[in-house]
């Protein structure tokens, strides 16, 4: 019998080290590699800039990692971290915040580009200067990894490194405010034992209007845990919660409410909830949408993905009425308890998905419509806008986005609703970057919309 040569499944590709120089910056803030080898690849590397001449190691089809720069570039800067080399959260510190922002314009405008929001071959996008923010100390949340190593009987508590499962201790973190790692770091003993390490998945610090610490638990704590955990925050007044796969728990019931401001009005909030988490720039934020929307007392607002409220108080202190619509039922119940708390009798709360909402589900249409989605954006609320009759769209809609792919996506949708099969219903009349998050790749931005009359 004939035997047939089967050639083998060719490895894993084998990592090489080479030497390129960077085109361009990508959304991600990771520099493109382009034209590599014979099949002219291109290859994203995170840490280098354009115009730099690099060496760097292939890991997969087209990533790599940095080893060495060889011509820095004249826009590299020492990043400010100590943790910089091995930490994967602040990944975009080795440039002035002023370049950050530059590029984060920059990536908003081709991708708008890309998903045919806008031509620049005939129209210009009207940015206004972006809300910047201080560069460090700005996070008044941060979540850390914890890992128990049973060996040295010793606990790990840090960020995770890029690509990567394995956890950088951190005692600081220059973008948090101080006093987060602070209480983080008191706890630790507390922490380090096995009897509660073993069962902590995560942890987090928030500040507001008083500390707390929230612990993600694997499975119950034994009593002398608890006793210990409710003697440190007895001792250190720093409220602990904590949080099981179905519960989320205040320590022996500890725990006045939790609240921050926003427009001279109070926000309560339980740990868990979303907080926006650079307070200072939260609020010039929200500032910026009241003043884009311009709400009027004979208006109707719809509040999508509405949170704890940041966004529908102050507009119902605005408006003849708010709408909230939030998917997390106990953040529509504490925006409807947080409108009340703040003597507010014309808001109210819808707990429903948005990706799945009809007008009917709204009852009466609004005049304005904010929208401040996770990173998935707004199809739902798209394909809703895009079934009302042209009468019942509102007249300005503001967009608040931390992710300028999906936020293209979906403002391409808006730019197609056309009336009368020419010009687009809706114009972008305003739009700018939001510094939320320095230091990073994140890109918050703010668009505004109006209807042509
Ligand atoms: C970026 S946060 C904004 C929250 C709020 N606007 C604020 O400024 O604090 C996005 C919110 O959308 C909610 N959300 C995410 N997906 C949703 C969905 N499919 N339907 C309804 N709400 C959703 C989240 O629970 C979260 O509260």
């Amino acid at each position: 019998m004939a035997q047939f040569f089967k050639p083998q499944k060719r490895n894993k590709s084998v990592s090489k080290t080479l030497r390129a120089q960077v085109s361009a910056l990508d959304h991600q803030a990771r520099a493109v590699i382009r034209g590599e080898g014979s099949k002219k690849q291109t290859r994203f590397i995170m840490g280098a800039l354009p115009g730099e001449v690099i060496q760097y190691k292939t890991t997969g089809k087209h990533s790599g990692t940095l080893e060495r720069i060889l011509e820095p570039s004249a826009d590299r800067r020492d990043a400010p971290c100590k943790y910089y080399d091995q930490c994967g959260g602040c990944d975009f510190q080795h440039v002035a915040e002023s370049y950050q922002l530059g590029h984060k314009q920059q990536v908003v405008e081709e991708l708008f580009q890309k998903f045919g929001v806008f031509d620049s071959a005939t129209e210009s996008l009207p940015w206004q200067a972006p809300l910047v923010s201080e560069p460090t100390r700005y996070r008044r949340r941060v979540r850390l990894a914890t890992r128990w190593l049973g060996k040295e009987q010793k606990l790990l508590i840090g960020f995770r490194e890029a690509q990567s499962h394995q956890i950088v201790a951190v005692d600081d973190c220059l973008v948090a405010d101080e006093s987060l790692l602070q209480a983080v770091n008191r706890l630790y003993p507390v922490l380090n034992t096995s009897s509660i390490a073993t069962k902590l998945g995560h942890l987090e610090a928030i500040h507001t209007n008083k500390p707390v610490i929230l612990l993600r638990i694997t499975d119950s704590l034994p009593k002398d845990a608890l006793q210990s955990l409710g003697s440190w925050q007895a001792e250190h007044n720093i409220d602990i919660w904590l949080q099981s796969e179905n519960e989320l728990t205040p320590l022996n019931n500890a725990g006045l409410p939790f609240d921050t401001s926003i427009d001279g009005d109070k926000l309560y909030f339980q740990p868990g909830d979303f907080l926006q988490v650079n307070g200072g720039i939260n609020e010039r934020m929200v500032q910026q949408a009241i003043d884009w929307l311009a709400p009027e007392k004979t208006q109707r607002v719809y509040d999508f993905f509405a949170g704890i409220g940041n966004f529908s108080i102050p507009l119902a202190r605005r408006s003849k009425a708010v709408l909230a619509v939030e998917g997390v039922y106990r953040m529509a119940k504490q925006t409807l308890s947080n409108a009340e708390a703040n003597g507010l009798n014309n808001l109210t709360s819808l707990s429903a998905d948005l990706n799945d909402i009809s007008a009917s589900d709204l009852k009466d249409p609004a005049d304005l419509w904010c929208l401040d989605p996770a990173r998935p954006g707004a199809e739902g609320v798209m394909t809703l806008l895009e079934k009302l009759k042209p009468e019942q769209r509102p007249s300005r809609i503001v967009y608040v986005s931390c992710a300028p792919d999906t936020l293209a996506r979906d403002l391409a949708i808006i730019a197609g609703l056309k009336s009368d099969k020419k010009s687009s219903d809706y114009r972008i009349t305003k739009l700018c970057t939001v510094d939320m998050f320095p230091q990073t790749h994140h890109i918050e931005t703010m668009v505004c919309l109006e209807r042509a009359s």
